[in-house]
């Protein structure tokens, strides 16, 4: 197995083949099937498709956060699948998974919220002792000042906007030591100006420390503005897994082709009669 300071010769992060994934109760059958990549350190790449292509899935497996079904997955040069608990968490540890509305807890201070991300890195009694007087506020402020929230560091989190939070969220995997950032939508909440902050501060901090960068956009034209690289998903497959300047706009448009809704929609009014209260009883 790949330790945890092991450098991979060719320095690959992940590596998929062939790999398909459900979800336990899921109405489709799968949510991504045959999908081949592979994602070096230092790699910035975007995730881009329609909604409920499959994006935030590839984000849970690369995480080691969703059982591939079938195919090949590697982390690290590791099937964590075929690890013991203990270690396949300690695999989690070396990739920092910023879902699209993070799980703060709402009474917390942000200072508390943003200092957990080095949890995993602390003893019980550290994290403990954190809970009640933050051990580096300091660290806190910088990563949330990244952000433009540094003003924010005592606020409850309960008490942030969606956009705050989001960010938050993020100036989390700031302060982790993770070697792979896995990022679902990190724009969803903000504005055009800490959009583009946002994935500066992203982009910047995956290129310090030599990390491999995916972060899944429905901003089909920051992701091509910012990201080298352009992974499209659909029906939870690869459409295109091409350099930015080789997607054309016709590529795009097929991407996302039948995203609208057609010209002759029901009419909110006329439920069908299957969904009226009670037809499922
Ligand atoms: N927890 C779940 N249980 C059952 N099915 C799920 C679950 N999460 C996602 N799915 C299904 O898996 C497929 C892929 O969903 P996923 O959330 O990965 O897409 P996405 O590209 O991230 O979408 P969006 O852009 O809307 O966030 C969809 O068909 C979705 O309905």
């Amino acid at each position: 197995m790949a330790g945890r300071d092991t450098v991979l010769p060719e320095g690959l992060v992940y590596r998929l083949e062939g790999l398909s994934a459900r979800h336990a109760g899921g109405t489709r059958a799968y949510a991504l099937q045959d999908i081949s990549l592979a994602v070096r350190a230092g790699e910035q790449l975007a995730l881009i498709g329609p909604s409920g292509a499959g994006k935030t899935t590839l984000l849970a497996t690369l995480s080691i956060g969703h059982a591939p079904e079938g195919g090949t997955f590697e982390a690290f040069g590791t099937d964590p699948w075929r690890l013991s608990d203990r270690e396949r968490h300690k695999l989690r540890a070396r990739q920092f998974l910023a879902p699209q509305t993070p799980p703060l807890p709402p009474r917390q201070r942000v200072v508390t919220a943003v200092l957990a991300a080095r949890l995993p890195a602390w003893s019980l009694w550290q994290a403990l002792v954190s809970l009640v007087k933050p051990a580096d506020p300091e660290a806190a402020w910088r990563a949330l000042s990244r952000f433009n929230l540094g003003d924010k560091l005592y606020a409850r989190v309960d008490r942030l906007s969606g956009g705050e939070r989001q960010r938050c969220g993020l100036a989390r995997l700031l302060l982790s030591s993770a070697q792979a950032l896995l990022v679902d939508e990190p724009l969803s909440a903000l504005d055009p100006a800490l959009s583009q902050l946002t994935l500066a501060t992203l982009q910047q901090e995956a290129a310090a420390r030599n990390a491999a960068l995916v972060c899944s956009l429905h901003q089909v034209e920051l992701a091509l503005a910012h990201f080298p690289r352009i992974v499209a998903l659909k029906e939870g497959r690869v459409v295109f897994d091409l350099p930015r300047d080789q997607v054309t706009q016709a590529m795009i448009d097929e991407l996302y082709m039948n995203e609208h809704p057609p010209a002759n929609a029901p009419h909110p009014h006329d439920l069908p009669a299957k969904l009226a209260v009670g037809a499922c009883l």
